[in-house]
């Protein structure tokens, strides 16, 4: 008997391959969507699916479902409020490659989602509407990218059919500048221009079709297949986790190193927690396979695990290879108010929610004695001490973010030892810094700015 993961809204929005066989045929890359509210992102992932489907309908392998605009955006919350409030995935294939495709949301108050959709990027479609230009999410959701580590981005520039060619060339202009100021190549970054209705619609085929499938072509040939650590050893974070009642527990995530296997002895980490488990099925794309390989997005059955032992942003790993720490050196950078951070300096026992891979935590920043504030633009070296133990491994990247921008982006640098010895020499206790962690005390760091 399989098991199903239908119920989870991730997974239902994946279509099938239809064999193991398939799934090895092509190379497979993960890309979204990240651009300003409005500017059409949805409705891109839409006509991309919507096209592939009808053009390669004769071809029987072909593994792309059109995907409609009310499909990508449907659940209620979302038709509600009329934006978009998760990352939702859809899959297409083209004649290279397939693609795990991520629509991500546009507004400021879900770029928390965006954070953890973004992050199994190995490309982004940056979506520009030509009648507005650059807009402040565009600029967050780029230096977003830069700093979750996305190599390669690729521009389609939206709604032409609203604006003359003159204003399409600004619009280019001006993003090839804000490429380059948040060190991407702006000059030789590949821009599509089009309008994703258009093609959604079926009508203007110059702007609208011949669009989606020249970004199709740049997809292929600009981004290069990634390189999956295959032979390393499993490291699988989890996204999410529901049971199957007599089964056991289905735990849900991308693999960033090694293989999983049936019958594999794994472990659970993070959140402070840890247990042994054994893989008792695997499934990549709603298909029991016998293995799965990094890159690959899977559900894994466990058995003996209780759902609610699985947090976002645990990790499944083998057994002993992954730490989880409390307090951890870090070298951060504060952003500046123009880059959209503070405008005011981060003091010691900084509070924030701190974000890394695809977990989210409150964390506490402790400069050195020596550096008493870290003024916007400054550079230090920190030490990070979160509210409960992670899984968190040198040169990962991590971000704070306040109420409703990212007020400083870092790189964890080394293991701190324990955090008692972290904290002797600030003079406070770690129940002191327990109680420094209430909800009150972080809305009061929230209203310093
Ligand atoms: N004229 C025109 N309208 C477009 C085009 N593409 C999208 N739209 C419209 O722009 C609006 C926003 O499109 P969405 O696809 O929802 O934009 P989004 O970026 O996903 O928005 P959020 O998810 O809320 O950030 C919708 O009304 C679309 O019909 C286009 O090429 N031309
Ligand atoms: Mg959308």
């Amino acid at each position: 008997m399989r098991f199903s993961v239908n119920c989870l809204r991730y997974n239902s929005r994946t279509t099938n391959l239809k064999s193991q066989k398939d799934r090895s045929l092509k190379p497979h890359c993960n890309v979204g969507t990240i651009g300003h509210i409005d500017h059409g992102k949805t409705t891109l992932s839409a006509a991309i699916t919507t096209i592939l489907a009808r053009i390669n309908a004769s071809d029987k392998s072909n593994t792309t479902l059109a995907m409609s605009y009310e499909d990508i955006d449907k659940a209620p919350d979302e038709k509600a409020r009329g934006i978009t409030i998760n990352a939702c995935h859809v899959n297409f294939e083209t004649s290279r490659r397939t693609y795990a495709h991520t629509d991500c949301p546009g507004h400021i108050d879900y770029i928390k989602n965006m954070i953890c959709g973004a992050n199994q990027m190995d490309a982004a479609i940056l979506v520009v509407a030509a009648s507005d230009g650059q807009m402040p999410q565009t600029r967050e959701h780029l230096l977003l990218a830069r700093q979750i580590g996305i190599k390669h981005i690729i521009v389609y520039v939206n709604k032409v059919d609203l604006v003359d060619e003159e204003t399409v060339e600004l619009v280019e202009l001006e993003i090839r500048d804000l490429l380059n100021e948040f060190g991407f190549e702006g000059d030789s970054t590949p821009f599509v221009c089009g309008s994703a209705k258009c093609a959604l619609d079926g009508v203007n085929p110059e702007i609208g079709e011949e669009s989606i499938l020249e970004l199709c072509k740049v997809l292929d040939e600009y981004v290069p297949d990634p390189i999956r650590d295959i032979d390393g050893t499993l490291f699988l974070p989890l996204e999410a986790a529901f049971s199957i009642p007599g089964r056991g527990t289905v735990a849900i995530g991308t693999i960033e190193a090694g293989t999983v296997t049936k019958g594999q002895q794994v472990e659970l980490v993070g959140h402070g927690r840890q247990m042994k488990a054994t893989v008792s099925d695997v499934q990549v794309f709603k298909r029991s396979v016998p293995s799965a390989q990094a890159g690959e997005n899977v559900g894994v059955l466990l058995k003996g695990v209780k759902p609610n032992f699985i947090e976002r942003g645990m990790v499944l790993a083998e057994k002993g290879t992954a730490k989880q720490l409390d307090t951890f050196h870090a070298q951060i950078y504060v952003l500046t108010g123009r880059e959209g951070g503070r405008k005011k300096p981060v003091t010691n026992k900084y509070i924030q929610q701190t974000f890394s891979s695809i977990w989210t935590i409150n964390g506490c920043v402790l400069l050195n004695e020596d550096t008493p504030l870290a003024m916007p633009g400054d550079t230090c070296s920190v030490r990070i001490w979160l509210r409960k133990p992670m899984v968190i491994k040198q040169g990962q990247r991590f971000s704070m973010r306040e109420n409703q921008f990212t007020s400083l982006t870092g790189v964890m640098t080394a293991e701190a030892e324990s955090h008692e010895e972290q904290l002797s020499g600030f003079n406070y206790t770690p129940l002191a810094v327990s109680s420094f962690l209430t909800e009150a005390q972080i809305s009061k760091g929230r209203s310093s700015k």
